[in-house]
């Protein structure tokens, strides 16, 4: 095996923190080349907004403040929710709850938005998307079959685009990326307006 103990004046740098638990954040920030470390926020996410756009943007404000308080340097945070007819779909409390949120997007189109937040020294900048999903019908047996998946849970809508879900996707408009979790042209264009870039940049 060719490897060996780095030194720590070799050992790779950060940019900057990434203030959340989610795997597909993860995922999306280090297959688009980003170096970052991940400290999770654990900030309530209860919907104390009503309207979606603020509540994504709070919501992923509170969580990159709450990370700064106690690290230096600049710190990431984002929040996803689904929207349709005015009412906001966080994740699913259970198979009940999860049931009633697909039944309720089968065969029509909802919003999901997406709330990024970069705190720095200066204060917090932040941005939200808005994308359009056309689903496809659920059958009450692909719903709990799609239960029985796990992969609803902790995902918001009770459904993951990137998933099995994926299937039933009839078209989008705006970020797909976004829907994931993390809309990375735009958070892009944030970090880069504070100096980070992407390994291949
Ligand atoms: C709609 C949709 C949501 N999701 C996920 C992304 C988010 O992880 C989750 C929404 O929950 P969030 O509260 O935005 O994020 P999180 O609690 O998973 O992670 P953290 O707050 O620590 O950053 O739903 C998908 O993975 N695919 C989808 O298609």
């Amino acid at each position: 095996m060719n490897s060996r103990l780095l030194s720590s004046t070799e050992l790779p740098d950060i940019d900057f923190y990434l203030a959340s638990g989610s795997p597909r954040r993860r995922e999306l920030l280090a297959q688009a080349g980003y170096r970052f470390a991940v400290e999770v926020s654990n900030v309530d996410e209860t919907a104390d907004i009503p309207e979606a756009d603020v509540l994504v943007v709070a919501l992923a404000e509170r969580k990159a403040a709450a990370v700064a308080e106690r690290v230096e340097g600049l710190v990431l945070a984002a929040d996803t929710v689904v929207e349709i007819d005015g009412d906001v779909l966080g994740k699913p409390r259970d198979a009940a709850d999860a049931a009633a949120m697909l039944r309720r997007m089968s065969g029509r189109s909802h919003r999901v938005l997406s709330g990024v937040a970069l705190a720095h020294a200066d204060g917090i900048d932040s941005l939200f998307t808005v994308t359009a999903v056309e689903m496809d019908v659920w059958s009450e047996a692909d719903i709990e079959a799609y239960w029985r998946s796990g992969e609803p849970d902790g995902k918001a809508g009770a459904y993951a685009i990137q998933g099995i879900a994926g299937g039933w996707v009839k078209a989008i408009e705006g970020s797909y990326t976004g829907v994931v979790g993390l809309p990375m042209a735009e958070t892009r264009q944030l970090l880069a307006a504070h100096g980070v870039t992407a390994v291949c940049a």
